[in-house]
């Protein structure tokens, strides 16, 4: 296993050019620099990394549809062409790729935790593009390790499912946030877009059991939003840092058909957008990861321009708000 991101083909951040010079104009092809961590100089500025994880171990282990291993690219590709809307000096850099390689996945998940730990220690912020939702736990622990054991963090998870399933036998894209409740006691966990029926009851019991607080999708009417942001607002304020993971089967099966197991009453784009907005727009928010989009399940390269998106509007919250 590889101790470093492995670089990413200047090819992945090409698209249409409307003018070289005219800032205005840019788009995120335009902007981004493609970069080693271990040369990297701590950014003086803010400054948005992106590293991807090219993994769907976790996915295999629970019984998931392939693919999700060649989502970074391919959401990289999807972002090259928006638009950049950031003053100058914000900057944005491409630290590649870690790879998942011989099943090795909590080998993996620790390479992506130094490097998400060096983004930090480089006064950037990670935005990690996945990878099946064990991204998330390599994401943790670099968050865990940058902020120090003490601190108190508010993990908010935009997700179907809980993934709150025993990892006795082996760690999966289904059991990290039971891994982290279960040995880190300064940590909590909110979910966002619970389906009623994508989880047991068992799983129900268990997210009860570990004081997990949890939103219904069938919640998130538009006449509810505020009264959920407000009370996204109230979680994070309780806590000292925070971070946010998107599982992007959360979203509805027609928005998202790309991903292991959609969702047929999946939350809508905009109440996603809503609550990314919401999360990032926080100054203790530190990090975003997006996962679980598989582009070969995709139809027409939907759920692959929706995670770009998404993962632009983290990317402007972390960079704007912030
Ligand atoms: N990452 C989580 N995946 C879900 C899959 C559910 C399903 O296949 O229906 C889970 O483990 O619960
Ligand atoms: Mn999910
Ligand atoms: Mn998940």
């Amino acid at each position: 296993m590889n101790s470093l991101p492995k670089s990413v083909s200047a090819d992945l951040w090409t698209g249409r050019t409307d003018h070289t010079e005219r800032r205005s104009s840019f788009r995120y092809h335009q902007i981004v620099e493609i970069t080693d961590l271990d040369t990297l100089l701590a950014a003086k500025d803010r400054t948005v990394a992106i590293i991807g994880f090219e993994c769907e171990e976790g996915v295999r282990r629970n019984q998931g549809r392939l693919g999700a291993a060649i989502a970074p690219n391919a959401i990289r590709q999807a972002l090259a062409s928006l638009p950049w809307k950031v003053e100058e000096g914000k900057r944005i850099v491409d630290v590649g790729n870690v790879t998942c390689q011989n099943e090795e996945l909590e080998a993996a998940q620790e390479v992506l935790g130094n490097a998400v730990s060096t983004i930090f220690s480089k006064s950037m912020t990670p935005i990690i593009l996945g990878g099946g939702h064990e991204t998330l736990y390599g994401h943790y622990v670099g968050v865990r390790n940058h902020i120090g054991k003490e601190a108190s963090l508010g993990i908010i998870n935009i997700d179907a499912h809980f993934d709150l399933r025993s990892y006795e036998v082996q760690p999966s894209s289904g059991t990290m946030f039971r891994q982290i409740l279960e040995h880190d006691k300064k940590s909590s966990y909110l979910v966002l877009g619970i389906q009623r029926f994508g989880n047991t009851q068992e799983l129900f019991d268990k997210a009860d059991e570990l004081s997990v607080r949890y939103v219904y999708e069938e919640e998130m009417t538009d006449a509810r939003m505020d009264e959920i942001t407000l009370s996204v607002s109230e979680f994070i304020e309780k806590h000292d840092h925070v971070m946010l993971t998107l599982c992007t089967d959360v979203l509805n099966a027609a928005f998202a058909p790309g991903v292991s197991a959609p969702s047929p009453f999946g939350l809508t784009p905009m109440v996603v957008r809503t609550l990314i907005r919401t999360v990032t727009a926080h100054k203790k928010t530190l990090s975003f990861d997006i996962c679980e989009v598989n582009p070969v399940l995709d139809e027409n390269g939907r759920t692959v321009k929706l995670g770009a998106y998404l993962t632009n509007e983290a990317i402007m919250g972390l960079l704007l708000e912030n």
